[in-house]
């Protein structure tokens, strides 16, 4: 199921502040590079979405959950003043290798903590004190009810989680679609909507995008 009509598509993406030539010569080198995954990279108005968001908020140190070449963590980073912190958590040493290499190009190097590990491992060695101020999940499906679990007690109040994926194209509401994923996306999509902690809401962008803020 398509969330966004495709005849909007390229209208949706011609309608947003235009990728620069660093991140528009990383799409064409991750699809070129990992030709078997070319829907795991985030769309430019998701990226300038997220940039907006992190400078909306006004975070100072964020953490993304899903880098592969470095897309969304160049959108993350941006929005982040000088001197705020990504934490970058991936277990691929091949794709965040080409993540750092635009990293660097992008002058985003001091901005970016790359953690080579499971993200729940990550996650949990983290300060147990709330000083996250924005979190971006976009890794393994069946992971999204732990990482949130890890993430909120973190955040501070008015921090802001946000989710990929979760409409799984459509899958969420059929009956039939019962792999690991669906069942961890559908949990997750209730947990937060039930989560007296947060205020949350969820978006048709692309596969779709929830917002989730911790209530002050
Ligand atoms: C959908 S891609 C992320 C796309 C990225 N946000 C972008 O904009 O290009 C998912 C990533 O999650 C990573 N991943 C999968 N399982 C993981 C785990 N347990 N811990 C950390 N990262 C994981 C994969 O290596 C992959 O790079």
């Amino acid at each position: 199921m398509d969330i966004v009509n495709p005849a909007l598509d390229d209208y949706l993406l011609a309608h947003c502040t235009p990728a620069d030539e660093i991140l528009r010569d990383l799409v064409e080198e991750t699809h070129e590079r990992v030709p078997e995954f070319p829907t795991m990279q985030i769309t430019h108005d998701e990226g300038e979405f997220l940039t907006m968001l992190v400078r909306l908020t006004g975070a100072r140190t964020a953490v993304e959950v899903g880098v592969f070449t470095g897309y969304s963590s160049i959108c993350i980073a941006r929005g982040l003043p000088s001197d705020g912190r990504l934490i970058a958590c991936d277990v691929s040493e091949e794709w965040t290798s080409i993540a750092r290499r635009y990293w660097q190009r992008a002058g985003l190097t001091d901005r970016i903590d790359l953690r080579l590990a499971p993200a729940l491992t990550t996650l949990g060695e983290l300060p147990q004190e709330e000083f996250v101020d924005f979190a971006f999940i976009d890794a393994d499906k069946a992971g999204y009810p732990a990482y949130y679990e890890a993430l909120v007690p973190r955040l501070r109040p008015g921090g802001l989680i946000v989710l990929d994926n979760v409409l799984r194209s459509g899958r969420v509401v059929d009956p039939a679609a019962q792999d690991e994923a669906d069942i961890a996306i559908r949990q997750i999509n209730d947990t937060i909507t039930a989560d007296p902690r947060m205020q949350s809401v969820m978006l048709p962008l692309r596969d779709g995008v929830t917002l989730a803020r911790k209530r002050e």
